[in-house]
């Protein structure tokens, strides 16, 4: 998979050197670029927004330079993804419905967003999604689009050394997942749950999809119909 984000901070991708992600781009399962939007910029200011059409406050980012951005690093295959307040949700399945595509653009916006024009011009070119990674507000786009970089990549073929490992994973089944237990037995007065030291690998499948359903109804009942 070919990725590239677009941001007037793409330093913050550096930080994904230091992860799985570092080493995926060494195995070639990954190649990543991270673009400075003002690049694509033709003023001595580097200028990237201004003022809102029918008032209020902040400013917008301006379409030409995206416009510019997009005619370089698009192609017919891609899929760009706005990063945005105003997107639908991020969730598990989504991740993994994007793990299977071959070109992942991700448009950092950044003020009070992009101007719609650019994601209507990118529309008519190649698939574009506005997605949000929750019901908050941050200051740019760019810190979740690393929260999707990582969710997304991790559920790639051959990225994590133990594919078992994202099987059984919060939201794989539409559950949070059962609470985990290592040694010591014993940690201050408090026990491993007794099923998980007795071998009984049916038993402790029934217990971990009670726990799921438990741990579900407590903190997202809304997943449970
Ligand atoms: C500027 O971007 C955001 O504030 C943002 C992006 C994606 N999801 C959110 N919940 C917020």
């Amino acid at each position: 998979m070919r990725i590239d984000a677009i941001s007037i901070f793409p330093d913050y991708f550096n930080v994904l050197e230091l992860s799985l992600l570092g080493k995926a781009k060494q195995s070639g399962l990954i190649e990543f670029q991270a673009h400075d939007l003002r690049s694509w910029t033709t003023d001595k200011h580097k200028t990237v927004d201004d003022s809102p059409y029918g008032g209020g406050a902040g400013m917008v980012m301006k379409p030409e330079p995206w416009g510019l951005a997009f005619d370089d690093v698009l192609t017919p295959k891609s899929t760009v993804i706005f990063t945005t307040p105003a997107g639908i949700p991020f969730t598990q399945k989504l991740a993994q419905e994007l793990s299977t595509r071959e070109h992942l653009v991700f448009a950092c916006g950044r003020y009070e967003g992009i101007d719609q024009r650019v994601v209507e011009n990118a529309r008519s070119e190649v698939e574009v999604l506005e997605i949000s990674i929750g019901d908050y507000v941050l200051n740019g786009g760019e810190v979740a689009a690393l929260a999707m970089l990582e969710a997304i990549t991790r559920l790639m073929p051959g990225f994590m050394g133990n594919a078992e490992s994202i099987v059984e994973e919060s939201h794989s089944d539409g559950l949070l997942e059962y609470p985990s237990y290592t040694k010591p037995q014993s940690w201050r007065g408090l026990e491993v749950p007794e099923v998980l030291l007795s071998g009984h690998h049916a038993e402790i499948e029934k217990w971990r999809r009670a726990q799921s359903v438990e741990r579900t109804r407590q903190n997202r009942p809304d997943l449970i119909d």
